[in-house]
């Protein structure tokens, strides 16, 4: 008998506190293998935090957390050492120009230089990069700091890539370009999760939907699954409870009153 292979992320009652404040209270998140999966939810609902927890960057205060069925906080090492990474805020080496962020990179995980300059060399140009390639990081704007973020993730080809709101700020011809590389990837076979509030991105690109609300995974499955006919953006405010009228309050908004 073939033993099924664990899913790419596993966690089981995941749960941070900040003071009196439940960030996450309990996530069970599934994402499979090969998965192109979306991480959607209100502002607030606790998305970062998991994925912070997820990817060994803010120790939960319960649960389990496994990649490839590894689990992080025990083997947190051996799991870094295959995922990717471009986090919320982006904080990169400012100080260096593109390139030599990408060859520093390349040399903390330890890939010979000769094989990293030829990753670096095809990463800058198919992030349409080679121009800015040997100017400072802190001189990149919003999109070029996403594209040499994802290009640092990808630099040592990890299984699996979690991506907190890639695409926030990106125009979209880099927008494009960041998708293009994102399928390539896991056309593959390898596993990308990220977070983002553009529902018809996700809708777009993701087979696999996980939705957060108040700390909690309210949804995930199948896109169509959750979709169930409706549009993503209709099956989300469905599940998070936010359909309203907007018609209460702000009475005095707009020309007609005083
Ligand atoms: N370091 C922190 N200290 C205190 N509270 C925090 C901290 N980080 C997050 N929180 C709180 O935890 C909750 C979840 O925040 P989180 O950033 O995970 O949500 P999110 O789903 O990523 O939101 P958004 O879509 O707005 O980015 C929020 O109420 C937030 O105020």
């Amino acid at each position: 008998m073939v033993e099924a292979k664990p899913e790419a992320v596993r966690t089981q009652g995941l749960v941070k506190r900040f003071g009196a404040q439940v960030a996450v209270a309990g996530v069970d998140l599934v994402v499979p293998r090969g998965s192109f999966a979306g991480l959607v939810g209100p502002n607030g609902a606790g998305k970062t935090t998991t994925l912070s927890m997820i990817t060994g960057l803010l120790r939960p205060d319960a649960g389990l957390v496994e990649i490839n069925g590894h689990n992080v906080w025990r083997d947190p090492v051996k799991v870094k050492s295959r995922i990717g990474v471009l986090p919320e805020g982006l904080r990169l080496f400012e100080r260096l120009s593109g390139r030599e962020l990408l060859m520093y990179n390349g040399e903390l995980r330890g890939i010979p230089r000769a094989e990293v300059e030829q990753r670096a060399a095809e990463l800058l140009r198919v992030m349409d990069l080679v121009d800015s390639q040997d100017k400072l990081v802190v001189d990149y704007s919003t999109g070029m700091r996403k594209k040499i973020g994802l290009a640092a993730a990808l630099l040592h080809n990890p299984d699996v890539l979690f991506l907190d709101e890639p695409f926030e700020g990106v125009d979209p011809v880099s927008a494009n370009t960041l998708v293009d590389v994102l399928q390539r990837y896991t056309s593959s076979g390898s596993t990308v999760v990220f977070s983002s509030h553009v529902m018809d991105l996700v809708e777009r690109l993701c087979d696999w939907v996980s939705v957060m609300s108040r700390g909690s995974v309210v949804a995930q499955g199948p896109l169509d699954v959750i979709r169930n006919g409706r549009t993503l953006n209709e099956a989300f405010l469905d599940l998070v409870g936010a359909r309203g009228t907007g018609e209460e309050g702000l009475s005095w908004l707009g020309s007609s009153s005083v």
